[in-house]
């Protein structure tokens, strides 16, 4: 089967997308470049553009009028919803899965000095960072991966320091820049991230075609992850982490749910069977729920 797999058109995106075609036999597929509003509103900090699937909503409805059969997305921007006639085909194994620092000084986390300025516009980063380091000045920063290296290296620029996902840095041949990996007891990951998820029309023949793809560990992990953020309302824009992994026959969840300016911050732990990951991250959701996780997102 000959399948159009569509893509966004950055450079992360096109990288996504080449990865899954390599792993596929050859001439199995073709790529279709499709812009989203996220890639068209580049002056606005995300949280203030709102609504879920900024990055997606173009690339379902070409999945939806079958101008392609599938869409390569970082996990972490799709929604946890799919809608009626879509389905998550194959989740790709897991790149390196946490944040990162990059310094123009090459000073580390803890090493920044007082008051020093850091870009991020992901509400999560900034909780974190603000619990490790109150003094720390948040700043607003847009723009792909190159775009905010580019600008953190900016001798002249705003920024001291900037955070990164680990796996896109990786990806685009940025692993030079980094100053810090930040440990996850500072930084726990978005639900998902470091995972390639291919969206596909929801059809038997196109899901079989795209198993070999598929990394079952990964998948439990991002499951749990996702069912976590499900339950306390989806989106991306939330100041909430989570991060799950499988040992031998024992999946482990770790999330949180903090204040925007990290004060608060409740985390939860646990342990099931892979096959109860969803279970798990519903769970520990009501965990959180327990402990004034709704009224901190309010
Ligand atoms: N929100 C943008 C986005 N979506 C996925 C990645 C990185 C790759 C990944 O997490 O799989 C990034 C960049 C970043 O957060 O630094």
């Amino acid at each position: 089967m000959r399948l159009r797999f569509g893509t966004r058109g950055s450079k992360l995106a096109r990288w996504q997308t080449d990865h899954v075609l390599s792993l596929l036999p050859e001439g199995s597929g073709e790529i279709e470049v499709i812009q989203t509003k996220g890639d068209r509103v580049l002056d606005t900090p995300l949280p203030l553009i709102g609504g879920k699937g900024l990055f997606t909503a173009e690339l379902e409805a070409a999945l939806h009028e079958n101008r392609i059969q599938c869409a390569v997305h970082s996990l972490k921007d799709l929604p946890t919803e799919q809608p009626t006639g879509l389905a998550i085909g194959a989740i790709l194994k897991r790149a390196p899965v946490g944040d990162v620092l990059v310094s123009r000084s090459g000073k580390s986390l803890l090493d920044l000095p007082h008051h020093a300025t850091i870009g991020t516009s992901s509400r999560r980063r900034a909780a974190q960072l603000l619990r490790a380091r109150p003094d720390l000045q948040l700043l607003d920063i847009r723009g792909n991966v190159d775009t905010r290296i580019q600008k953190a290296l900016d001798p002249s620029g705003p920024y001291d320091a900037i955070l990164l996902a680990h796996a896109g840095l990786e990806r685009l041949g940025y692993s030079a820049t980094i100053t810090e990996v930040l440990p996850f007891n500072v930084l726990l990951p978005a639900p998902g991230q470091g995972a390639i998820a291919v969206q596909c029309r929801d059809d038997a023949a196109i899901i079989a075609a795209l198993a070999p793809l598929h990394d079952t560990a990964t998948a439990q992990a991002v499951t749990a992850e996702r069912s976590f953020l499900a339950a306390l309302g989806g989106g991306c824009s939330l100041p909430l982490a989570a991060y799950a992994y499988l040992e031998g026959s024992t999946l482990t969840l770790t999330a949180r749910v903090l204040s925007l300016d990290g004060t608060r911050c409740i985390e939860v732990t646990g342990t099931a069977s892979p096959s109860d990951a969803e279970a798990l991250g519903a769970q520990l959701a009501d965990d959180a729920k327990a402990q004034g996780a709704t009224e901190l997102l309010g």
